[in-house]
This record gives structure tokens, C-alpha cells and sequence, in this order.
């Protein structure tokens, strides 16, 4: 099994506030990891640290065995990302800049395939500030796998998507990860996690509070029994 990331005593601060603090997972090759935990549990801060947007200022993170945050081009290259509120140009439409994203890239892949396999043909003509919010997400995934990555950070990818797209992306994520791709999901959804994640990492307060397949993590009982335990005000 390739360790594609690494996260080891990460820390994070704003000020007085530790939004990371001591945090540590590991992320495969060929897996889809999923990142699970309350608002403001550190997980988007724990992401842009691995995606080399934030410098962290404790522990270490390693994706593909580089820095993140000290990264040449040529690792960013092979690190796709999508990112919470998109990040997308408004003034573009989505095949356009797909197609503008793909040229960036020594070996992309098929732009047309993508379009098609999220339904964004329906409105690949359409702005994207026009776009409803689930168009958006699924121009984001699309933008992020382009590239053809080894390694992708998707953050809440099904989050306000209808059940069909949900279904889409799992499959899309699911064909991504058996091309060998690291695939990294923040998530609320227990369905997601359990019906996706080949490893499961619940933080809570800034740190990993547990890691594994989702039977090791679970035993006898459920993601969202465990998850609840290991998250309530109290257990912390
Ligand atoms: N740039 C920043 N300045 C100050 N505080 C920040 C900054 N970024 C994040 N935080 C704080 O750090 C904590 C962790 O935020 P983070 O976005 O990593 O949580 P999260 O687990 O991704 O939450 P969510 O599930 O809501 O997306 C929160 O308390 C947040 O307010």
C-alpha cells in the first residue's frame, strides 16, 4: 500500500484559536479516504495544509512524499483539487474553462467524457455565476479530476447535490480511485462514508479521534453510533 499523504502532529493557528492541534492520518493509494467531523473540527484547515494553501505551524504534512507548501509545479500537477465554495471563474461557461484547465496539462483527461458523466453537457453553455449550486459542484469535481491526479482532495463533494448526482459522483469517484488515485472526501453524510471510504478518519477539537477501514472503526455498531460517542460535547 503506496501512503499517498501524510499528516503527522499537524498544527494550525488563528491567533488564540487552535484549529488543528496534534493532528495525524494517513491517506492511500488506490483508496478513498474519507475526513469526517463537526463544524470547525479542523478539517477544510487539516485540506488546504495538504493542498499547499496554508503553512502549517506545527507537525508536517507530505503528499506524494513532497512539502505541500514548498512544492514545484510539477507537484502540483499531479494534485487535483476541489475546494468547498468552488473557486470557479464566474465569467466562464463550464465546457470552456474545462477545456481551458485540460490544456494545462501534459496528459489530461478526456474533457468530453467528464462533461458527459456529470451531466454538465446539460448546461455547459450557461456562466457559472448562473449555475444552481449543485451545477457548480459538479463543474468543481470535474475541474479537480482533469488534470488526471494521483492524489485529490475533495471537499463535501455530494453536499447539496439530488440523490442522481449523488449517485454519479460516487461512481466517478469510485473509478477515479481504481485507477490508483488517492482519493481524499470530507464529508457529513455517514451514507457516503460507509457506502464510499475504504478508510475512515473522524476528528473532532483539531485531532484524529479515530482511524480505520469502516469495521475497524465501527465493530458491532455504526458509523454514526461511533461518530456520535467520539464527537459529543462531553466525550471530548
Ligand atoms: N483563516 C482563519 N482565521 C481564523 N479562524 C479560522 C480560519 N480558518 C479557519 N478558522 C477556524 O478554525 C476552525 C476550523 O475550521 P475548519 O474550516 O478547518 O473546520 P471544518 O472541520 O472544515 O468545518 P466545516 O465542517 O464547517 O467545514 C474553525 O473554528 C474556524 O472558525
Amino acid at each position: 500500500m503506496t501512503e499517498a499523504v501524510t499528516v503527522r502532529d499537524l498544527v494550525r493557528q488563528f491567533g488564540p484559536r487552535r484549529a488543528v492541534d496534534g493532528m495525524s492520518w494517513r491517506a492511500a493509494s488506490g483508496q478513498v479516504t474519507a475526513v469526517l467531523g463537526p463544524n470547525g473540527a479542523g478539517k477544510t484547515t487539516t485540506i488546504e495544509c495538504a493542498e499547499g494553501l496554508q503553512r502549517p505551524d506545527g507537525g508536517e504534512v507530505r503528499v506524494l512524499g513532497t512539502d505541500p507548501w514548498s512544492a514545484p509545479a510539477g507537484h502540483r500537477s499531479r494534485v487535483g483539487v476541489m475546494l468547498q465554495d468552488g473557486g470557479l471563474p464566474g465569467g466562464t461557461k463550464p465546457l470552456r474553462l474545462l477545456r481551458h484547465l485540460a490544456s494545462l496539462y501534459a496528459d489530461p483527461a478526456d474533457v468530453d467524457g467528464l462533461v458527459q458523466r456529470l451531466g454538465i453537457d446539460a448546461f455547459s453553455g450557461t456562466t457559472v455565476r448562473r449555475l444552481s449550486g449543485g451545477q457548480k459542484q459538479r463543474v468543481s469535481l470535474a475541474a479537480a479530476l482533469v488534470g488526471r491526479p494521483e492524489v485529490v482532495f475533495l471537499d463535501e463533494p455530494t453536499a447539496g447535490l439530488d440523490p442522481h448526482a449523488r449517485l454519479d459522483v460516487w461512481d466517478l469517484v469510485r473509478e477515479t480511485r481504481d485507477t490508483g488515485c488517492a482519493v481524499v472526501v470530507t464529508t457529513h453524510s455517514f451514507e457516503e462514508a460507509e457506502r464510499l471510504a475504504d478508510h475512515v478518519v473522524i476528528v473532532d477539537h483539531g485531532r484524529a479521534v479515530a482511524e480505520g477501514s469502516v469495521a475497524e472503526v465501527t465493530g458491532e455498531r455504526t458509523l454514526e453510533d461511533v461518530y456520535f460517542e467520539l464527537t459529543r460535547e462531553g466525550s471530548r
